[in-house]
């Protein structure tokens, strides 16, 4: 995937807020700006929903609190918010992923992440009220998925990880401002 530059000067000299201290969210963002002129700054924002987002509806609202909230604290010029969670479906449950970036007076622009089945094995321990993050770490026998590849590097055999992932994410978010900022 080439890098996205953006050079109309929206960005790169803004102050962006990120609503999480998980290095793979951090690095996330900082790898899809990939502008060395914009300021980063990552703040512990609560999700405001349960540890274990079950819904699209919940992470999405996850994600937009975590944008919100990051962006109101650290009085910047962008809030973006990561969030991961699952979802049932007819097939199983889908591990889903959400993104929100929050500016002042406007609706927050959300974009989706990758979405794919967890086994049954996972899925079960979910279901019975545990937390993804944990799961893992004891379904791979080691520490902190969550910071690292996460579920969906373990699960694609480290082809697609959670930085991976997420800078997808963030792409989504920061093109579409863009879009929107150039209209
Ligand atoms: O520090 P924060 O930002 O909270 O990051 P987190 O890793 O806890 O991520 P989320 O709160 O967004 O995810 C909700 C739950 O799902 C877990 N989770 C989500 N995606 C995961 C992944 O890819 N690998 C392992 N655990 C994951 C996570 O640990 C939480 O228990
Ligand atoms: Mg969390």
């Amino acid at each position: 995937m080439p890098p996205l530059h953006i050079d109309e000067g929206v960005i790169s000299t803004m102050k962006i807020l990120i609503g999480s201290k998980n290095p793979a969210k951090v690095t996330a963002v900082k790898q899809a700006i990939q502008n060395e002129e914009a300021e980063f700054i990552s703040l512990d924002i609560p999700s405001e929903v349960s540890d274990q987002p079950f819904s699209d509806e919940e992470t999405i609202k996850g994600a937009i609190n975590r944008a919100v909230g990051a962006l109101n604290l650290g009085n910047g010029d962008i809030g973006i918010g990561l969030e991961g969670g699952v979802q049932e479906t007819s097939h199983g449950l889908l591990i889903c992923n959400w993104g929100a970036l929050a500016t002042e007076g406007k609706a927050p622009i959300i974009a989706g992440g990758a979405r794919f089945l967890l086994p049954d094995e996972i899925a079960i321990r979910l279901r019975a009220g545990e937390e993804l993050g944990p799961v893992m770490d004891d379904y791979a026998k080691k520490k902190n998925v969550r910071k690292h590849e996460g579920a969906v590097g373990i699960f694609t055999n480290g082809f697609v990880n959670r930085i991976d992932m997420f800078t997808h994410v963030v792409k989504l978010l920061v093109g579409q401002y863009v879009y929107k900022s150039n209209k």
